[in-house]
């Protein structure tokens, strides 16, 4: 199966910690498909490239994004058009309530009415009942509009929120159904997931439903790094014994707890916590403590290894033997002079940059950045140590095929539709097979996908470069292909 694209961008680079070898730095301004690429002299470490394909699907994200900001800038022009004309005063810290009148159906339950919160202040609000306290507050929240006056805030993001005096809590959920609950976008996003998932998984005959479906699923899958939607579960395990329930009773109706009126409140708590409130609501319970992400990093042991071994790879380069592996080692394998050069430091950087990149999952989306900010550090540091500072005039270094340990790749438009999901594709191994002779690049990457058969294989991309000058070559993209297994 072959399946053409057409390629906005490539970007190629190849570096290398057992070898040095140049790095191919894009034109940032180019996006077509012929790019130059500079030389950078001191790399070390091992790339592939950056590859986008042309879609000509608008993205949706942005049209809600644009939606959002254009309406959010109107409520803002409405609010402070609204503030200047009453001559609304600025506060400093936390809320206000300025000359509040509210009335409905003609009685007035509000009149006038002025009083605030600072932060950290703890305020109690007294009266009968019907007073129009409940709509004091809901009006801080936005729930109601005054009919004048103005609320007040220190900053203008910030949220508010109350607890209501009678709760709803439903019979038939369990208690972690209900704390789930709490989750209210993030669990409608894992139910679309789901679905989705499920189509996609009866719909292998037909690509172009497939396509459509892919990227349904694409978009969901972003909203659902955004909210941490992994993270719910763990949040909610957590959020168990904080407010006073046992693991056992993780699965017993809700109802069980509703004669204790501060588990009552404890069922709620998550729902306060979940949006941010910022400051403290005003008559809301100690807010619970902040869910913090464990980010747990593997400290592994790395070793010298062996740098030759046959492997063969479909390719125009057939039958292709790995001459240069990167791998763990305690310093560079190659000249003896190199190694002498700064063994110390190069090999606590290597080992330091190894542990970095062990168990990285390289989905399609690519490594996640913040993952990436610190490798890509720690690369620019091994990179300064590179013992080959012109590396246009060493290309013998640079040929071979080589076996990547860390790639920039991230795959765009309709390629990564065809490969795209982040949760059942699985990048495999990276190969870079570079032949000087005949000034080619092909980088192979071999994915494998869960349950979608049809979409194990390898993605193929191939280059040719020419050297422009002493510190440049020009790289052109030939062709991409994908090949099931
Ligand atoms: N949406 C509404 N439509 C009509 N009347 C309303 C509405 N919301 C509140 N009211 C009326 O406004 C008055 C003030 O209600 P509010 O709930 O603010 O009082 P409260 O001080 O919180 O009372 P309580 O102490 O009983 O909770 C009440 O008479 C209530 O019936």
């Amino acid at each position: 199966m072959v399946l053409s694209t057409k390629l906005h961008r490539f970007d190629l680079r190849s570096t290398f910690f057992t070898s040095p070898c140049p790095s191919f730095t894009p034109n940032s301004s180019s996006l077509v498909s012929r790019k130059t690429f500079k030389f950078k002299p001191t790399k070390i470490t091992a790339q592939v490239f950056t590859l986008s394909v042309e879609t000509s699907v608008k993205d949706p994200e942005s049209d809600i994004e644009s939606l959002i900001s254009s309406n959010t800038e109107e409520i803002n022009r409405k609010r402070s058009s609204k503030q200047s004309i009453t001559g609304a005063s600025g506060i400093s810290s936390g809320v206000k309530l300025e000359n509040i009148s509210k009335s409905y159906k003609g009685v007035t339950v509000s009149k006038d009415v002025s009083w605030e919160v600072k932060k950290g202040e703890k305020v109690g609000l007294v009266g009968v009942n019907a007073a129009g306290k409940t709509t004091g507050l809901r009006i801080i929240t936005g729930q109601e509009e005054p009919d004048s006056g103005n609320v007040i805030k220190a900053k203008s993001n910030m949220k508010n929120a109350f607890l209501n005096q009678e709760f709803e809590v439903s019979m038939s959920r369990t208690v972690r159904e209900e704390l789930m609950s709490a989750f209210k976008e993030e669990m409608e996003i894992s139910d679309r997931l789901e679905r989705v998932q499920k189509t996609i998984e009866g719909a292998t005959e037909d690509l172009e439903l497939m396509g459509r479906l892919l990227d349904g699923f694409d978009l969901l899958q972003r909203r659902a790094q955004a909210v941490d939607l992994d993270e719910v579960d763990a949040k909610v395990s957590k959020l168990m014994p904080e407010l006073g329930f046992s693991p056992e009773d993780s699965d017993s109706s809700g109802f069980h707890f509703l004669s204790t009126t501060r588990r009552k409140q404890n069922l709620f708590a998550p729902t306060i916590s979940n949006k941010l409130i910022h400051p403290p609501p005003l008559h809301a319970p100690p807010l619970l403590p902040s869910i913090s992400r464990i980010d747990g990093k593997m400290k592994a042991c790395c070793r010298a290894i062996s740098t030759t071994y046959p492997m063969s790879i479909t390719s125009r380069f057939n039958p292709c033997f790995i001459t240069k592996v990167a791998e763990p080692n305690a310093g560079l394998i190659g000249d003896e002079d190199d190694v002498l050069q700064d063994p110390n430091t190069l090999s606590h950087l290597k080992t330091e940059l190894l542990q970095q990149l062990k168990g990285i999952n390289r989905g399609i989306f690519g490594v996640p950045s913040s993952k990436k900010s610190d490798v890509e550090a720690m690369v620019k540091l091994l990179e300064s140590h590179n013992p080959t500072p012109d590396p246009i005039l060493n290309l013998e270094k640079v040929g071979g095929c080589w076996k990547l340990l860390y790639s920039t790749i991230t795959i765009l438009g309709s390629k990564r539709t065809k490969l795209g999901l982040r949760d059942f594709i699985t990048l495999g191994e990276f190969f870079q097979i570079i032949d000087i002779e005949k000034s080619k690049a092909v980088n192979v990457i071999k994915f494998n996908a869960r349950g979608l058969k049809l979409l194990n294989g390898k993605l193929t991309i191939e280059a040719s470069f020419k050297i422009a000058s002493k510190s440049r070559v020009d790289v052109s993209y030939d062709n991409s292909t994908i090949t099931p297994d």
